[in-house]
């Protein structure tokens, strides 16, 4: 029987080679040797597209199939969480609004709000098929979940990592080596204090300034001089480096939001080289802060800058919101002044041993955080595994936990009827029921060096509470007593009137940024 040509056409490349080797020219009866080598290379090359796309097609269809599955799962497990009866793929807050009997432009906390009251203390909000939102209001689960779910949004590593490269701090996934430099970070700033140049730099301030770009220029000082020793204040390129500094806050989590960075856009662009001279001016400072003190900081360029860009954002917003306090509310600010003056003596200088006696002081700074966290929510997840809770609900891997900071720390069945009002010293309430040393203990326990309270949440809690609460809470308490001791804090004589507030209208004078004027104190030391 006659074999057919095409049976002469080797099958792989190697039994090409292989004929040709052994016999040049086999089936001439059918091909000529160029033909053959041309009929073999399209066949060759039909034959390993074709594996190709099989491959590929096995490979995407597995991809799929397990993404479908992940999906089926959290809308599975997700629907057996409390929440509005709303389809995964037609979830969001204009779909759920009108459930609640709000209008579709409801803000994310108040439509929350309203989720709680009618489906209790966890809610699960759907922002699409795969996205699903867990929102908690109850303290004692909030507490069990921030220990549980030690992993966070990773769009906030995007943003960090997008503007300072890859970091060790502020990461999505946690592992030990996170917990490592947690640590580390942590031991470093209980043994620090803010720095004394800073409070002399201040008094010598009496001009009349913006309250937020005051607060912000001292948050810089304190955090800068704290990891980068106080070379830091005569630095040339501190106020360069301020502004760079807030360009990336403003606009970090903007650019990092891209799933393909915008590089047709000439803002963004704009945006990589303000990162990129950041990066530079901060290697600067590390250099001249390592030749001039051996008490720095050892961590990477990146570590350093996403601390200084998350410090001073945070701290720059508690200390404007406690001066703007002071500010309106002159009686708070005497107040505070009485306390300062009994426990400090001498320099114009007030030391953070003496801020930790100062209880009511203490107290306000905590009180302010509690009515303004620097943040609307704390954000968690569990990237890899269910989170089971002991009531029995099972939050699914990958879904994001929420905490609405303002319905928490603004809870009257927590807070009492007063929860709206500043008042400090619901931190110290117990003083008065216990005899003397009971009260000791307790204010020990409510002004503890952590300054942990419960169901204070600005700072967090848990396995990724913030490393700088004490810290912060005592530099902030440490620049507030320096000034309310050296001088008086009051508002530009036409800003009041500018803004056309009322006395009584708090919660707009509170939202402003006052523009306030430092005028010396006459009884100081
Ligand atoms: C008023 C000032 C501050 C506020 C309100 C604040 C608030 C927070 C919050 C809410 C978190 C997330 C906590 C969580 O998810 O449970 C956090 C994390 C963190 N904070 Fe702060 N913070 C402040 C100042 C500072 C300072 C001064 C430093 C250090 C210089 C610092 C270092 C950190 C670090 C390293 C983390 C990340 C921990 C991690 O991801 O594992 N914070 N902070």
């Amino acid at each position: 029987m006659e074999e057919s040509c095409e049976t002469f056409v080797p099958y792989t490349l190697l039994g090409f080679l292989i004929r040709r080797i052994t016999d040049p020219d086999p089936f001439s009866s059918c091909y000529s040797g160029d033909l053959l080598t041309s009929y073999f290379l399209r066949d060759y090359f039909t034959r390993g597209t074709n594996a190709i796309l099989w491959i590929l097609f096995f490979s995407i269809t597995f991809i799929l199939l397990s993404r479908l599955a992940q999906i089926v799962r959290l809308w599975t497990l997700g629907g057996r969480i409390p929440g509005p009866p709303v389809w995964p793929l037609f979830g969001g807050c204009a779909t759920v609004a009108p459930l609640c009997g709000s209008d579709r432009d409801i803000d994310l906390t108040g439509l929350l709000s309203k989720l709680h009251d009618n489906y209790g203390p966890l809610v699960r909000l759907w922002f699409g098929p795969s996205q699903l939102f867990v929102s908690v209001k109850d303290t004692q689960l909030i507490k069990e979940i921030l220990v549980k779910a030690k992993d966070k949004l990773p769009l906030s590593e995007r943003a960090y990592n997008l503007a300072f490269g890859a970091l060790n701090l502020f990461v999505s996934a946690f592992n030990d080596k996170v917990n490592e430099n947690r640590e580390s970070l942590a031991e470093y700033l209980n043994n620090k204090s803010i720095s004394t140049n800073v409070i002399k730099n201040l008094v010598e301030r009496t001009n009349s300034l913006d309250c937020t770009t005051f607060a912000q220029c001292m948050a810089l000082k304190a955090i800068g001089t704290t990891l980068f020793g106080d070379i830091f204040l005569n630095w040339k390129n501190m106020t360069q480096y301020e502004e760079l500094l807030m360009t990336v806050a403003k606009d970090g989590f903007f650019w990092a939001s891209y799933v393909i960075a915008p590089f047709w856009r000439r803002d963004y662009w704009r945006y990589r080289s303000a990162c990129e001279r950041l990066k530079g001016l901060t290697l600067e400072i590390m250099e001249l802060s390592e030749r001039d003190s051996k008490s720095v900081l050892k961590a990477s360029c990146g570590d350093l800058l996403g601390l200084m860009l998350h410090g001073c954002v945070t701290t720059a917003s508690l200390i404007a919101n406690i001066l703007t306090r002071l500010v309106h509310y002159p009686n708070l600010q005497e107040q505070i002044y009485s306390e300062v003056s009994a426990i400090h003596k001498g320099s114009h200088v007030v030391s953070t041993d003496e801020v930790r006696k100062m209880q009511f002081l203490l107290a306000t700074v905590l009180e302010s955080a509690r009515l303004m966290p620097a943040g609307p929510f704390l954000q968690r997840c569990s990237l890899k595994s269910d989170m089971r809770l002991e009531n029995g609900i099972v939050i699914p891997a990958g879904a994001i936990v929420f905490v609405p900071l303002h319905l928490v720390q603004m809870n009257a069945s927590i807070w009492g009827e007063d929860f709206l009002e500043f008042v400090p010293s619901r931190f110290l309430s117990n003083e008065n029921d216990l005899d003397e040393k009971e009260s000791t203990a307790t204010k020990s326990q409510y002004l503890n060096e952590s300054f942990k309270v419960e169901a204070l949440l600005s700072f967090g809690d848990g396995a990724r509470a913030c490393v700088g609460q004490s810290f912060a809470v005592l530099s902030s308490a440490t620049l507030v007593a320096s000034i309310v001791c050296n001088f008086e804090i009051k508002l530009q004589q036409n800003a009041a009137k500018d803004s056309g507030l009322a006395a009584h209208d708090s919660v707009s004078q509170e939202n402003q940024s006052p523009r306030i004027v430092l005028s010396k104190r006459t009884d100081t030391n």
